[in-house]
């Protein structure tokens, strides 16, 4: 499961692009996360990008220049498609010697740099879709301190159930309702129990929550049948992006006993457009230790690599916008920070889980990590811990408050890796907005 260092993480290397060196920068030239992008309002055809600074390297036009050959160009060819399966089911080799490849094309001093020059495109010029074909979504649960806090609301008396340090709790969502940055979409509306009554009501979500999560795209697939081993499992994963799983409080509250989330999740699930892949996280993995008195997990869940670097440090933020912050040219503010380093299980524990009993993993799926709250209130990766059930409403500049989320209000996830010796490397943002509900 090591990744080494390489030249391509070398904190000190410096793109010919000037704004690849923008301090607090989401896109040095050691990030290098891939979208599927096309120029905003065109009818050209969607093809995989790479960011770079404030630019898109056109992975459809550089494979034209022909000035990458050999493994990194069938790697090239492939992410020049309008999804990312096809790059995504090369595996590992093929990624890094495409990564290697783009690297030495941007930094200072390479040989081919006006040609490459010719194939960038301003994000801010560009519009993305989500990046792959997503045949199956999977949503985890592995943030021990979310599980808790949501466990407090839906089951008072017994909040964190007992088979939660065993097993990787996950359930299956759903992929066809999946949008990229900047997805708006209705209210939900459904059934349900309004507090003291015993029959439902139907009619619009009144408790419309966030989940902060990263999302993990799978690369390589497994036959059906043939598990992955934790000593492989992230040879099988591509990459992470952010992921927001909207979902409707009191709807799930009513419908989700016996079988889990059904239509409190399903409506909408926002992505940011940039994959990040694990060669770029290198930096920042980190160990995790079970709390003492913690069980360990089983046998096949377990290995010495996992312990060591099998957690990534990654800073999370979540910022919420009403629309009066908007009419007054306000920034959404700041609702929650935490990092991903708290999550109880890590991507080569979901992967290896999801596969044991033979379910076949396919390029393009997908994996949510499951809430991501850190150990202290302020770092709940949700309004219902936040707000601790709605109870404590949320402060937003000009004394405006929040339990939930209200029609016109949208929110901002971002997430970003940051350490002395190493380069940043940012996730960019995943934005998405609630319009109200429609009836029958
Ligand atoms: O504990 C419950 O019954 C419900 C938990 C969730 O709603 C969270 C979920 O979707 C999984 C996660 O994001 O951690
Ligand atoms: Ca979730
Ligand atoms: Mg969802």
């Amino acid at each position: 499961m090591s990744t080494l260092l390489n030249e391509t993480h070398h904190p000190a290397l410096r793109s010919w692009l000037a704004s690849a060196q923008t301090p607090g920068g989401d896109f040095p030239i050691q990030n290098l996360p891939f979208a599927v992008f096309r120029r905003q309002g065109s009818d050209e055809a969607f093809r995989g990008g790479v960011a770079l600074g404030d630019q898109i390297v056109d992975l459809a036009a550089l494979a034209r220049t022909g000035l990458v050959t050999g493994e990194a160009a069938a790697a090239l060819q492939a992410g020049a498609q309008d999804r990312l399966n096809a790059l995504m089911a090369l595996g590992p080799t093929a990624w890094s010697a495409l990564r290697l490849a783009l690297s030495r094309l941007l930094r200072e001093g390479a040989a081919g740099a006006d040609t490459v020059a010719t194939c960038l495109v301003p994000q801010a010029q560009a519009e993305f879709t989500v990046p792959a074909r997503i045949g199956d979504y999977t949503d985890f649960y592995t943030s021990v301190h979310h599980a808790t806090n949501i466990g407090k609301q839906f089951r008072p008396d017994n909040p964190l159930l007992p088979n939660y340090k065993w097993v990787p709790i996950g359930y299956h969502g759903r992929a066809s309702s999946i949008g990229v940055s900047g997805q708006r979409f209705h209210r939900p509306v459904g059934q349900t129990l309004p507090p003291g009554a015993t029959e439902p009501v139907f009619g619009p979500c009144r408790r419309l929550d966030i989940e902060l999560e990263l999302g993990v795209f799978l690369g390589q697939g497994n036959e059906l049948g043939e598990p992955i081993a934790m000593d492989d499992a992230e040879q099988h994963v591509f990459g992470l992006c952010l992921l927001n799983d909207w979902s409707a409080r009191d709807i799930q509250a009513w419908e989700y006993q016996p079988l889990g989330p059904f239509l409190s999740k399903n409506f909408a699930t926002t992505i940011s457009p940039w994959i990040v892949t694990l060669d770029a996280l290198a930096p920042y993995r980190t160990g995790f230790e079970r709390p003492a008195g913690d069980p360990q997990p089983l046998a096949y869940l377990d290995s010495a690599a996992n312990r060591q670097e099998g957690a990534f440090d990654i800073q999370l933020d979540v910022g919420l916008q009403t629309p009066a912050m908007r009419s007054a040219g306000l920034a959404p503010a700041s609702i929650c920070r935490t990092s991903y380093r708290h999550a109880y299980w890590t991507l080569a524990q979901m992967v290896t889980h999801h596969t044991v009993n033979g379910c076949n993993l396919q390029p393009g799926d997908l994996l949510g990590s499951g809430t991501l709250s850190g150990p202290t209130l302020d770092q709940a990766g949700a309004l219902i811990e936040l707000t601790q059930g709605g109870k404590q409403p949320v402060t937003l500049p000009q004394g405006e408050q929040r339990v939930y989320l209200e029609d016109g209000d949208s929110v901002v996830l971002r997430g970003w890796c940051e350490k002395a010796g190493a380069a940043r490397i940012g996730f960019g943002a995943c934005e998405g907005s609630i319009l109200p509900a429609r009836t029958l």
